[in-house]
């Protein structure tokens, strides 16, 4: 069974990232990088994108993620706000420990691809 299947498919996922982005853009320290985004359109995008990589039917059909968030100065911080604000969602809506790991590992690789914003980018170049 895919984790999909094991979590309640795609109303689990609607509502994870329902509850996700109630999180997300109510915490000052990232939900300025959301201004100016269209959330229905990202919320739906991103209940494909997050179907598909747990093994849903779901085909993305959205911008490869290092395109999506290339402009965005995001740091390691705010990927660990996020992914913090994704494992406590799905914490909160009863998935078990083991699927919120899985999750996680599926995730954690696309880090190189959205943090663009490090310590090495700030120092200023002479
Ligand atoms: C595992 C982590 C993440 C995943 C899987 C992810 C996935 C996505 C996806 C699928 C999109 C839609 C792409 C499209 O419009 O075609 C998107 C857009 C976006 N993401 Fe992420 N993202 C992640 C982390 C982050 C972080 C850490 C931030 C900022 C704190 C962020 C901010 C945004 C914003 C602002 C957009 C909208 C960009 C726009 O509409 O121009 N994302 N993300």
């Amino acid at each position: 069974m895919s984790v999909y299947e094991a979590i309640g498919g795609s109303g689990a996922v609607r509502a994870v990232v329902d509850q996700f982005y109630a999180r997300v853009l109510t915490d000052s320290r990232v939900q300025d990088i959301f201004k100016g985004t269209d959330v229905a359109r990202l919320k739906s995008h991103q209940r494909a994108f997050i179907g598909a990589a747990i093994g849903g039917p779901q085909l993305y059909t959205g911008r490869d993620v290092a395109s999506a968030h290339a402009s965005l100065h995001i740091t390691d911080a705010d990927f660990d706000v996020i992914v913090g604000h994704l494992v406590d969602t799905l914490a909160e809506l009863g998935v078990p420990a083991e699927y919120i790991a899985q999750i996680g590992a599926t995730l954690a690789p696309l880090r190189g691809q959205i943090v663009t914003q490090g310590a090495a980018e700030a120092v200023p170049a002479i």
